[in-house]
């Protein structure tokens, strides 16, 4: 418990020291002001310090224990306080909760788009997110989307609240700065972070324009994959993930917005107070953050290469056993050491559809084999069946190269795939947009045929002989 700090954050500064509660799946509990969380219940008559208890649930009551997710949060008014809720005006039409054929389209072939540049105009958050594809329904509670965001301006006077889903961010350009009811999070390129379902926030940008990835999970949330041969330990630690430890503002705010995403709608409603007043809280139903460089991967060490499922940092499940609704999967660097193996990652077409982004560096560069087109900032989705893999260049490379291939390390890159059962739906605006790469497919139309019939005669006539 955090009860020597006292966090009284009268603005949102974010100081360099900030200090979080490690672990994941836990039940934490942290306090602004030693005392503030009420002991032996929580719902007391009266609250310490006069405070309003308030529950937010993150699975319904009765989910079994192991899944049960919900917290308390201790605050000076509760989130009830506010005006009735109105259509935002103007909305955002590039948000998508409900994926249909008025939104967005089924598209088989391989679809890649160069980063997209950062707004000029003012643009926060809110604004800044826009749906690339997605599948599913928040209604059914069933289904995923994936937003891209580009903003310079942080969100003054403004909280973000989605009921949708649970968001992960994957910032690839500026720091985030996110305040949540819970706390404090800052999350740098190269950390990602989880806001759930239903928690107040406020995205602020330090370091002016930014950009960065948005996966959406409906009707679930994103747990550690279980591990099977691999043992107890490996890929991403629970340790390794960090919590925010509370901290409040009571400063009287006239003309505070929360903006609430709803059925990807979004609604606005005034209050006269700031959301993030909550002097002390407990619970497992909380936001947090990783860094990616704490992820510690396992691979091939002799032969062959491995599925990138080894690569899984989060995954959020559907009820199909082994079978995930969202994978978070990263390509970190590491040692490629296969012996008389095509190290690239293998042609294939898989039967889960895959959305990447490249957070720094280049993708999977074996041997210098500078694959183009895949740039920071930049996407790829091949969806449910879509052949892919490496580009001409990567391939003669990599054959050139031969059984003389020592150990090598790819490095200074960090690449991410979010990978799906459902089959996406591909949001109109992306397949219209300036930066979607039309020639995408010219990577692939130089590989040659290598095949050699003569070896083959030469092999019958052998085995004839026999
Ligand atoms: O397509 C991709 O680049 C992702 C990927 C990487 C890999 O090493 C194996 C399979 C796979 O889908
Ligand atoms: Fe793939």
């Amino acid at each position: 418990m955090a009860s020597e700090v006292v966090n009284t954050a009268e603005s949102l500064d974010f100081p360099a020291d900030l200090k979080y509660l490690p672990g994941f799946g836990n039940h934490f509990s942290s306090e602004a002001i030693a005392g503030a969380l009420p002991q032996g219940q929580n719902n007391p008559l009266i609250c310490p310090f006069g405070l309003y208890a308030e529950q937010i649930s993150g699975t319904s009551f009765t989910a079994p224990r192991k899944l049960n997710l919900r917290s308390w949060l201790y605050r000076i008014k509760p989130s009830v306080t506010h005006e009735p809720f109105k259509p935002r005006v103007p909305g955002n039409e590039k948000l998508i909760a409900d994926f249909n054929q008025s939104n967005s389209s089924a598209n088989p072939t391989q679809l890649r788009w160069k980063p997209v540049d950062i707004p000029e105009e003012p643009t926060n958050f809110i604004d800044g997110l826009q749906t690339i594809c997605g599948a599913g329904s928040s209604y059914l509670r069933h289904g995923y989307a994936v937003h891209m965001y580009t903003a310079n301006k942080s969100m003054d006077n403004y909280a973000f609240c989605n009921a949708d889903g649970d968001f992960l961010f994957v910032p690839q350009k500026g720091r985030l700065w996110i305040m949540t009811e819970c706390g404090r999070l800052e999350v740098i390129p190269g950390e990602v972070a989880v806001v759930p379902q239903g928690f107040r926030f406020a995205v602020s940008l330090p370091d002016g324009p930014s950009r960065g990835y948005v996966s959406e999970i409906f009707g679930t949330h994103f747990q550690l994959p279980d591990l099977g041969p691999i043992g107890a330990n490996g890929l991403a630690a629970a340790r390794d993930f960090l919590v925010p430890v509370a901290c409040f503002e009571e400063t009287p705010c006239p003309n505070y917005i929360i903006v609430q995403k709803y059925g990807g709608e979004l609604f606005t409603a005034k209050q006269d107070f700031s959301p993030f007043n909550v002097v002390a809280w407990h619970g497992n139903y909380v936001p947090y953050k990783y860094d990616l460089s704490k992820f510690c991967p396992y691979n091939t060490v002799l032969v062959d290469h491995g599925d990138p499922s080894v690569n899984t940092v989060l995954t959020a499940p559907t009820d199909k056993p082994g079978v995930a609704l969202l994978d978070f999967v990263i390509f970190p660097p590491r040692w490629l050491v296969a012996e008389h193996t095509f190290r690239p990652p293998y042609y294939h077409r898989n039967c889960m559809s895959e959305f990447m982004g490249l957070i720094y560096g280049n993708y999977e560069n074996h041997m210098q084999a500078k694959a183009d087109g895949f740039i920071p900032g930049g996407s790829s989705l091949h969806s449910c069946m879509t052949p892919h893999g490496p580009d001409t260049k990567t391939y003669e490379a990599t054959v050139a190269c031969g059984e003389n291939a020592g150990p090598y390390k790819i490095t200074d890159t960090l690449a991410f795939m979010f990978e799906s059962y459902l089959i996406p739906r591909v949001c109109t605006w992306a397949l219209e947009s300036p930066f979607l790469d039309n020639d995408y497919y010219q990577c692939w139309i130089g590989l040659r045929s290598h095949f050699r019939k003569e070896d083959c005669s030469k092999a019958s006539s052998n085995q004839d002989a026999d």
